[in-house]
């Protein structure tokens, strides 16, 4: 019998489940279900297979759950050789998970590779379709198997082509014209272009303010000129920018238009008229699919060059359809920060490119080293290290929390460096006291300003004193929650101005969030915008875009929240002048070394931290571990 076990799952995934069904669930499903390891979902999903394949061996069916469970989490497969070290349940200690009746690992990894539901690394894609995957101690859905291997091998086949075609001379004149001095003494934005001119793929990594975007402008120059200089044809590279969200589409390519105006001419011309689009639109959107697009290895994207921003947050589901839909002889540069928190859907691929195992001791790259263009790597990643937007107390403690140094992190906080400030709190009380009075303060202090400019019609004042300060949490709900915080910032405002929210729904400075893409408006999900007075004294609402603001009639505007407090996922790819960050208690699974450091790194000028030592010595210790094939050499 042969089973279509994508389609199988699928259906299993979305069938509604009867959440007590662990309850009926026996042996080791139910105590990993009744522990809160499993959710019922991960259960249901695994009983499906097992039904489907004639599998009841419990150890082979927790670890069909463990994969499941993995996916939910964010990772592309389960370790379970150390799965039972590195699993995190909310609310559950370490005791009471590594009690639990974990097979003894070895003859677990037997059991499922002799499983029918399990197929063996070796075998090739499709070759023995099964719903599972065992490869190297690592057991994955095989659906994420294959568009692992999918990934590495289309990497791979551009680390094996012969290189791009490029005259040395004319590279070497071009750098020099469009990377004139950097300061940061190492050249490692000449050595990010450079690798991008010499290699098919090439990812640019960096934290915030170190210099991606204006890179990226200058790259895309450099290869038109290099390209005009090969003679290939007269027509001019295909260019497409994207990104994995709207927001971050149009910040990149207003920030491309911005650094290409500072350019000459020629140059300014190469960038001119550059517009980035989502990858999913980038890709083309199919009705009949969420997850396959109308470019494809069939239908393959027109573009010579593709440079993908803000990459951490680009899934593995999604990476191995741009790959597979890109030219073999298109250019690829990755862009974004991999210490930031990653994708919500499973995988991490710019983490895992990046902080990839090197490759064992006498392998050589399949490309040698470019020659003569200074560029000093053989490899393809380039880390750009110098920060250009902000210094002191907030990049030293950001370097702090991304090494993991607990000790250092709070001495620079409790330091008072006069960026940064702690309100320390016990381990399991919110913020009280005079932390919560300054961040009373704070709030009340930005609230009025984007008040009175909104009351004035004055709609990029009210944007920018909007972003002055945020309050952003690791949690939704609960009391270091958004809905919280929120409703508490609410009644602040409502107290210190007069009049404040008197309007009703719409009230003149309410500070508004878009939770969906429109693109009819052109608004997208993660904006942030403010209701301003306009004329004839209507409610507008004002929305950052490069130039003026847009404003848009509420009536037009179909999913938007009140934001006084953010989600720190939400706030990726966004800054603020000042940050207050309110750490949850030490055992809350949402705090991890990535959550605090793409908190720290949305600030311009100050961060806060509100909360216990504890809490931030638990989110420093726990760098979020995304098992993936992919990072291992
Ligand atoms: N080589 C350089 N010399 C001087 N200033 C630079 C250089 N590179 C970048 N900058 C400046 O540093 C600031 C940050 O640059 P940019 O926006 O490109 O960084 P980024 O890494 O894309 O930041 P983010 O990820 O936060 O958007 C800009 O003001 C830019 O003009």
């Amino acid at each position: 019998m042969s089973i279509a076990w994508d389609d199988a799952l699928d259906s299993a995934a979305d069938e509604p489940y009867d959440a007590r069904l662990a309850l009926r669930a026996e042996g080791l499903l139910r105590a990993f279900n009744v522990a809160g390891v499993l959710h019922a979902a991960d259960v249901h999903v695994a009983t499906t297979l097992a039904r489907l394949g004639g599998e009841d061996r419990p150890d082979v069916l927790l670890a069909a759950a463990l994969a499941v469970r993995a996916v939910r989490h964010g990772s592309v497969c389960v370790d379970l050789a150390t799965v039972r070290q590195t699993v995190v349940v909310d609310g559950v200690s370490r005791d009471e998970v590594d009690a639990l009746a974990w097979p003894e690992p070895a003859g677990w990894l037997d059991r499922c590779a002799a499983s029918d539901l399990v197929a063996p690394g070796a075998h090739p894609p499709d070759a023995d379709a099964r719903p599972l995957r065992l490869d190297a101690g690592l057991l994955y859905l095989d659906r994420y198997w294959r568009q692992e291997q999918l990934v590495r091998s289309e990497l791979q086949a551009r680390e094996e082509r012969p290189p791009p075609a490029v005259d040395g001379e004319r590279l070497r004149v071009a750098l020099e014209r469009l990377f004139p001095q950097e300061p940061d003494g190492l050249g490692l934005q000449t050595a990010a272009a450079a690798t991008a001119a010499r290699r098919w793929v090439t990812v640019i990594a960096g934290g915030p303010g170190t210099g991606k975007t204006t890179t990226v402008a200058r790259v895309i120059a450099l290869l038109q000129d290099v390209h005009r200089g090969a003679g290939a044809d007269a027509l001019a590279l295909r260019v497409a920018l994207a990104a994995p969200t709207g927001k971050a589409a149009a910040r990149l390519e207003e920030a491309v238009r911005a650094v290409g105006d500072t350019f000459g001419p020629r140059d300014r011309a190469a960038v001119a008229g550059l517009s980035a689009s989502t990858l999913h639109r980038l890709l083309g959107r199919r009705r009949d699919s969420r997850t396959r697009f109308r470019h494809d290895r069939t239908n393959r994207l027109p573009y010579d060059v593709v440079v993908v921003d803000e990459t951490s947050m680009v899934s593995l589901t999604m990476m191995a359809r741009l790959l597979e839909a890109l030219r073999p002889d298109a250019r690829l540069v990755l862009v974004g920060d991999p210490d930031q928190l990653a994708s919500v859907e499973a995988g991490a691929v710019l983490g895992d490119l990046v902080h990839r195992a090197p490759a064992p001791a006498g392998a050589t790259p399949a490309t040698p080293a470019p020659e003569g263009d200074g560029s000093g790597t053989t490899d393809n990643v380039v880390v750009l290290r110098h920060t250009y937007r902000f210094g002191g107390g907030i990049a030293e403690l950001a370097r702090a929390v991304q090494a993991g140094d607990a000790d250092a992190a709070l001495s620079l906080l409790r330091g008072g460096s006069g960026q940064l400030t702690f309100g320390e709190q016990a381990p399991d009380a919110p913020p009280a006291g005079a932390a919560l009075e300054e961040l009373r303060a704070a709030v009340v202090d930005a609230g009025r300003d984007v008040v009175a400019a909104a009351r004035g019609g004055r709609a990029a004042d009210a944007l920018r004193a909007l972003d002055a300060h945020r309050l952003l949490c690791a949690h939704r709900e609960g009391p270091y929650g958004v809905d919280h915080w929120s409703s508490v910032v609410e009644r602040w405002l409502a107290e210190a101005v007069d009049g404040y929210a008197a309007e009703g729904e719409w009230y003149v400075g309410r500070p508004l969030l878009v939770t969906a893409n429109d693109y009819e408006t052109g608004l997208y999900n993660g904006d942030t915008g403010v209701v301003v007075r306009g004329d004839g004294h209507t409610a507008r609402a004002a929305f950052a875009r490069g130039g003026d603001p847009v404003l848009v009639a509420p009536s037009r505007l179909a999913a938007v929240q009140t934001v006084h407090a953010m989600t720190v996922h939400k706030s990726q790819g966004s800054q603020f002048d000042r940050v207050s960050l309110v750490l949850p208690p030490p055992d809350s699974p949402l705090l991890t070394r990535e959550l605090v450091y793409t908190a720290v790194t949305r600030a311009r000028t100050a961060v806060t931290v509100l909360g216990s030592a504890d809490a931030l010595r638990a989110a420093l210790a726990r760098p979020v571990a995304r098992a993936s094939g992919l990072r291992r050499a």
